[in-house]
């Protein structure tokens, strides 16, 4: 899974794995910190406490405390636990350590104050950045007490998601993602998620096209008519729409048709903008109060809150002792997909009855016709396990490609250069007047390497090791899909494949992976053959990067005009606000 900087990095788990311990391999591998302390729960200390004073009051000595003594003993127990546990922990480590012939990962200064300093600055990966750059490419960074490892170091992650895959295990992320996601693909160890979704992703499936003509057609369309009014448009809103109906056509056999909400409009005063009785209150209800609208909302929002649940570590209880932060968001999630998953279950009695009636039809197996919903319900009764898999798939297939096509977008908008490029591949592969195929997208090397160059999707590490000079190159800041094609390709990362991991690595790489570029690629064909001229509208752009930020070499300070934003995947802060010309009219203008 990505995980976004800021949540706890899966750790090595000797405890559970004493073998590793052993292995000779994993002398050098990420040291397992104090993270794994065993410190009490809320309640179970100060329970204690209270009742070995009960026992001293009631014994021989008769110990008479007075009621603050009682009190600070019971205030103070928590605190003195953590320092003592910290101490004891520390000192375990570094004996640990010198007994493996480890070399401690060192602890940066500050931890949460500083990073709370750097989010506030604007750009958390710009904080953990400075930080790989004075501590090395693997550090510690405590919150709350609670040591979190971070590394990009390649070998290291390899480590992690490959060859010691088996020492690895999602841990407490399975604990604080279950209230939104229940258990499924994306947050659970094991196989069985897995082996029940795979064959959904055979090639005949994911180069079956026609899933997204509809909804990229439908997304420009919607897309084109905004523009025409005058308006510049969200353009990371609708691709969320066109990669949620695209995926719930491809796993449900059934669009949610969300592109059907329309499209908010710029969130600054609309005096700049022709007045339209589009603009009217009534179209902008019928987006907000649209279903899939609170969907997407609620979605987001309740992966924020997991986000924050990542920061908090194993306290994240604590922090939610009143109310659950992310029930309320399943629910809205729920009544979204309820209808859909009802009717999957309607369809498939129907269908049931109709090849009982013939005599046909395997319960078993996967048909090719079956959909991804069709099976769950085939396989399962529960409705709690078949809503947990779809959310969790939704959140795979939805909010992952949608971020690489909002950034693509971006990049489109910084370099005509770019655009130039791949219209000139458009054009010679498929020109402008037909639909691409899977085949004229297998043939697009450079749009390939753009879509590579693009991936800003990954947190945690993976984001930081994409954009390491000494593994990529003096350039690696640089957008350049040229590194994948020219002789930089041979240079860095064919010698080195585990420095470029946008789709994880080992037994859990996306099942996706080709799906998404198919998708991807797909809709950037027929954006690029409908329209031109791409521009970034700052002046509607409602987050921006703080002006003091001046660009600084070997930082990505600067750069970029938009703030990123992440929980579990990533995105651009508050929309991307963009025009484009249809290239008709370009054209006309040309002409003129
Ligand atoms: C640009 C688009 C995408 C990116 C960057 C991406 C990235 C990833 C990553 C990093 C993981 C590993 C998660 C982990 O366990 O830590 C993953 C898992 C997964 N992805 Fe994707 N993904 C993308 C698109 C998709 C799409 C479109 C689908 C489905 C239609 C999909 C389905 C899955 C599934 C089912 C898993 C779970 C695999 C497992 O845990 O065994 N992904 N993806």
């Amino acid at each position: 899974m990505a995980i976004p900087p800021g949540i706890e990095l899966i750790f090595k788990d000797t405890e559970a794995n004493p073998e590793a311990k052993n292995d000779p391999d994993a002398k050098n591998a990420i040291f397992p910190g104090p993270t794994q302390s065993i410190l009490p729960n809320a309640f179970k200390l100060p329970f204690i406490t209270l009742l070995l004073l009960k026992l001293l009051q009631q014994s021989p000595f008769g110990v008479n405390l007075p009621t603050w003594a009682w009190v600070a003993a019971l205030v103070s127990v928590h605190p003195a636990n953590w320092i003592v546990s910290t101490l004891y922990n520390m000192h375990r480590v570094k004996k640990e350590a010198a007994a493996r012939g480890a070399i401690l990962v060192p602890r940066v200064k500050g931890g949460i104050f500083e990073l709370i300093g750097k989010i506030r600055n604007g750009y958390m990966a710009e904080g953990f950045f400075e930080w790989s750059r004075q501590y090395g490419q693997t550090y510690i960074f405590p919150i709350f007490g609670v040591d979190r490892i971070m590394t990009m170091e390649p070998e290291h992650i390899k480590a992690i998601l490959a060859t010691q895959f088996d020492d690895f295990h999602k841990g407490e992320i399975d604990d604080q993602f279950n209230s939104l996601l229940g258990s499924g693909v994306f947050n659970s160890d094991g196989e069985f998620h897995r082996n029940m979704t795979r064959p959904f992703f055979s090639k005949v499936r994911i180069s079956d096209y026609d899933v997204f003509e509809r909804h990229a057609e439908e997304t420009l369309s919607v897309l084109a008519n905004r523009l025409a009014q005058g308006y510049p448009v969200d353009f990371q809103d609708a691709v969320a729409r066109f990669t949620l109906d695209s995926a719930t056509q491809f796993l449900f056999g059934k669009a949610v048709d969300s592109t059907s909400a329309g499209l908010p409009y710029p969130p600054s005063s609309s005096s700049s903008y022709p007045s339209s009785s589009l603009a009217s209150s009534s179209s902008s209800e019928t987006y907000l109060t649209h279903p899939s609208t609170k969907f997407v909302t609620a979605f987001a929002q309740g992966q924020q809150a997991l986000a924050f649940r990542g920061i908090r570590g194993k306290y994240w209880r604590l922090f939610e002792f009143w109310k659950d932060e992310a029930a309320g968001y399943r629910k809205d999630v729920e009544e979204f997909v309820n209808p859909i998953l009802d009717e999957a279950v309607k369809s498939l009695r129907r269908k049931e009855k109709g090849d009982m009636e013939s005599g046909s039809g395997s319960m078993k197996e996967v048909g090719e016709e079956e959909t991804f919903l069709e099976h769950l319900v085939k396989v399962t009764k529960d409705k709690k396990v078949v809503m947990d898999e779809l959310l969790n798939i939704l959140l795979a297939a939805r909010d992952t490609t949608a971020s690489l096509l909002t950034f693509s977008v971006y990049v489109l908008t910084q370099r005509p250069d770019i655009v130039a490029r791949l219209k000139s591949e458009i054009s010679e592969k498929v020109g402008f007047a037909r639909r691409p195929t899977y085949e004229d997208t297998r043939e697009m090397k450079y749009l390939r390497a753009f879509l590579n160059g693009s991936y800003f999707q990954c947190g945690y590490s993976i984001f930081l090791m994409h954009r390491r000079e000494d593994l990529w190159g003096p350039d690696a800041l640089e957008f350049d899909p040229d590194r994948f094609l020219d002789e930089r390709l041979h240079k860095y990362l064919i010698p080195n494949p585990f420095i470029f991991l946008p789709f994880n690595a080992g037994p859990r790489i996306c099942l996706g992976q080709q799906f998404a570029y198919n998708e991807a690629s797909y809709f950037l064909i027929k954006l690029l053959q409908k329209f031109d001229n791409f521009s970034h509208v700052l002046d509607v752009q409602p987050s921006q990067p703080p002006p003091e930020w001046k660009p600084e070499p070997g930082t990505t300070k600067g750069r970029d005009k938009v703030t990123l934003f992440s929980h579990l995947t990533m995105s651009v802060k508050d929309g991307l606000w963009i025009r484009m010309e249809n290239v008709h009219e370009t054209l006309e203008e040309g002409q003129k």
